[in-house]
Parts: C-alpha cells; structure tokens; sequence
C-alpha cells in the first residue's frame, strides 16, 4: 500500500474485512522477473473497481492473481496473500474448480463454446451439478440472459449456435454464461476492446446492472471514459506498482501522485 492511500481507504481497511483483498501480492515470470510489485487492494461487494494505467504495468497480471490464473502459467509466481471471505487462496491446496465458480472471468476476445447459445450457459451448471431438472435448466438459461440484457435477442433461437451471434452478443453471452455460475465476484480483462460502441454501451450498462444486484467486479481498462461510467472505485498502476487508488471520483478530478497526472493528461500512455 502506497503513502498516497486515501483517508477513505484507512477508513474502509477499519470496516469489516472486503470480500476480497489482496495484501503484498508479487508476481515474477521466468523466475526472476518481478513483475508486479507488493500490491494490496481491498474490493466490496457491489462496487466496480477499474484497474487503469499504461501498458505492461502490470494490470492483467494483478486481475489473474484474483482467480489464481497465473498458476497455469509456466515459471510464474504469487507471493503475498489474497483474501477471499477472509480465507486466503493463494496457497497450492486451493481448489481450482471450485474457487472458479464463485470468482468468474470475462475476457478480452469473446470466447463462447462451440455450442448453442442454450448449452454456452448451461456447461458449467451442469458439471458442477447445479441443475437438475428441465425447468431448472430453462429458468437459468433466461434468468442469466436476462441478467446480461441479451434474452429479447435471443430468446426464439436458443438452440442455434453461439457463433452466429454478433461479437457484442457473444460477450454477453460470455457475461450470461458467467453469472449462470453465480458467482460473487466478477473479473473483466478489456472486455470491450474488440466491440464497437454500441456493444461497448450495452456491455457497460450489463457492469452496472451486476454491481447493483451486490455482485463485486474488477476491470481492467484502457478507456478512462469507461472507468469513469462503470466503475465506483478506480486504482492506478506504473510499472509494477499499484501507485494511487481511491473514488473514481477522487481519481480523475484530484490525482495525488504526478505519474497519475501525467498519465490522465496524455503525457503517456
Ligand atoms: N505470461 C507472461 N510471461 C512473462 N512475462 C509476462 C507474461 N505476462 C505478462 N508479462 C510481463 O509482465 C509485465 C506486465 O504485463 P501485463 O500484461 O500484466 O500488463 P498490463 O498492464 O495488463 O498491459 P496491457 O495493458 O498492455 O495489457 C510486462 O512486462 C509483461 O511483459
């Protein structure tokens, strides 16, 4: 934690513990390259927290931490703690499978199964035995669809394949498909870079949707208008650090740290 922490942050880190908090997490590749430094970060429930700054600070690899990816990586590893419901994971007897049903990833490219649109969302349920019955199975399908602002679309054409579908529409099924799991923590990695605006729109409101329903969300973004639309707390990265956070309120119209300055007025990026 950086000596530019808010005095909000001090107070928040005195509340009941976050649903999720990381405390000194690094991560090094090939053995010797550290390259997230001591990061600690607390996230709520119902709050969207951006993860911003230039590229190759170190963002996606903090957002892979929170749902132990990294460890799928060859030479890589994860030092610190990372608290979920007060009980740390970062630890080789963690479990996998089930960790990943409750924190649920979104990624950049939109990557629906080869399957229909029905089956996209009813994969995961299914091998983890959260359905049983076939209006059980209906009822996830639409509730979840619902959920990612994408039933009307494709409410008469559930059985075709999920590779029809537009790419802004296969990332809500992507998002649909996640929360079938129901999860209750929601990571994004850039997940509109590749859609256009009206996706991007869309896609947008879906986050807000989510955090509303107490569902807690962390995005990684290149777009500071978007940070500034969808998220409640924003934290900014350089070169490995995780230099200033607080309100995106706070972020954006009163940076602390010059690196942030520079970084929001376009000195680089
Ligand atoms: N799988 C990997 N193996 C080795 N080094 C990696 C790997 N992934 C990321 N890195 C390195 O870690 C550093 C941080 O990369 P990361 O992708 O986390 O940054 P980022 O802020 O998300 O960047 P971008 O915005 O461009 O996606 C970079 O130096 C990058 O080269």
């Amino acid at each position: 934690m950086t000596d530019t922490t808010t005095i909000q942050d001090q107070a928040a880190g005195e509340k009941a513990s976050p649903l999720l908090r990381t405390k000194d997490v690094t991560v090094t590749y090939d053995l010797t390259h550290e390259a997230l430094h001591g990061t600690s970060l607390d996230f709520e429930a119902g709050q969207v927290t951006a993860l911003i700054g230039p590229s190759g600070c170190g963002k996606s690899t903090f957002l892979r931490c929170l749902n132990l990816m990294n460890r799928e990586i060859p030479r890589c590893s994860v030092g610190g703690q990372i608290l979920y419901h007060g009980h740390d994971i970062n630890t080789p007897k963690e479990n996998l499978f089930e960790l990943r049903k409750s924190i649920g990833m979104v990624f950049q490219q939109p990557t629906p199964f080869r399957k229909s649109i029905r089956e996209n969302i009813l994969f995961a349920p299914k091998k983890h035995g959260r359905v049983r019955t076939k209006d059980e199975e209906d009822e996830l399908v639409e509730t979840s669809l619902r959920q990612a602002a994408l039933w009307d679309e494709v409410k008469d054409k559930l059985r075709q394949s999920a590779h029809a579908l537009s790419g802004g529409q296969q990332q809500r099924l992507c998002i649909a498909r996640t929360l079938a799991m129901k999860p209750d923590v929601v990571l994004f990695d850039e997940p509109c870079s590749a859609l256009d605006p009206i996706s991007t729109f869309a896609i947008e409101e879906t986050i807000r949707d989510i955090a509303s329903s107490g569902i807690c969300e962390i995005i990684v973004t290149h777009n500071m208008e978007q940070a500034t639309r969808v998220s409640d707390r924003t934290a900014f990265f350089y070169v490995g650090d995780m230099v200033e956070t607080g309100t995106t309120q706070q972020i954006f119209s009163d940076p602390h740290d010059q690196r942030l300055v520079d970084y929001l007025t376009g000195r680089f990026g």
